[in-house]
């Protein structure tokens, strides 16, 4: 990274180690909690490491997920037909929010800012794909990508 340059949000969470670290603790929770339990009886086990690459990717930390065979399409293929209700989503955001404190992930006002205005567009985009009639977007769809928005860049003190 350039001496000034503004880290992209991937690079200031801890790069890829950390999403990981997050993912699993969350996924690790997730049997636990009776309303999302259910929803992921049948979770694949690599899940907690798709997501991590997934959601690293979005955050501008390099092809992690589309350069092993994944795409936006195929992510959002996964939810077709599951009928996610608000109230999952929203215990989906609560536990994921809960466990970026436990993995120790930066928590100054601009990332958190950052990482929960993603998570409310990127769950809701999951409940909306998840209703009957939706479909999945053409194979070629682009990846999401996400910035650190009005604030511009981390906390600087
Ligand atoms: C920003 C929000 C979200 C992201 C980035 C995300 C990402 C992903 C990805 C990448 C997969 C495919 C994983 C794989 O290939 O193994 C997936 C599958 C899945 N997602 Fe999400 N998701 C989000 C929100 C949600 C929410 C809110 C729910 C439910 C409340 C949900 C439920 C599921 C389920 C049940 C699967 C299939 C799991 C399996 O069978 O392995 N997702 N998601």
């Amino acid at each position: 990274m350039a001496e000034h340059a503004t880290p992209t949000l991937a690079q200031w969470a801890g790069g890829p180690e950390a999403f990981r670290r997050l993912t699993k603790l969350f996924y690790e929770k997730v049997p636990l909690d009776p309303l999302l339990g259910p929803v992921f009886a049948g979770m694949d086990r690599h899940h907690s490491e798709h997501v991590a690459a997934f959601i690293t990717e979005v955050f501008g930390g390099g092809p992690n997920y589309t350069g092993v065979g994944g795409s936006h399409a195929g992510m959002i293929a996964r939810h077709l037909g599951r009928h996610l209700t608000q109230t999952q989503r929203k215990r989906w955001i609560d536990l994921f929010l809960e466990t970026a404190d436990e993995a120790g992930l930066p928590d100054d006002p601009e990332f958190r800012a950052a990482l929960v205005g993603y998570l409310e567009w990127g769950t809701r985009i999951a409940v909306l794909n998840s209703q009957d009639g939706a479909s999945a977007p053409p194979p070629g769809a682009p990846m999401p990508v996400w910035g650190w928005g009005p604030p511009g860049g981390p906390y600087q003190g």
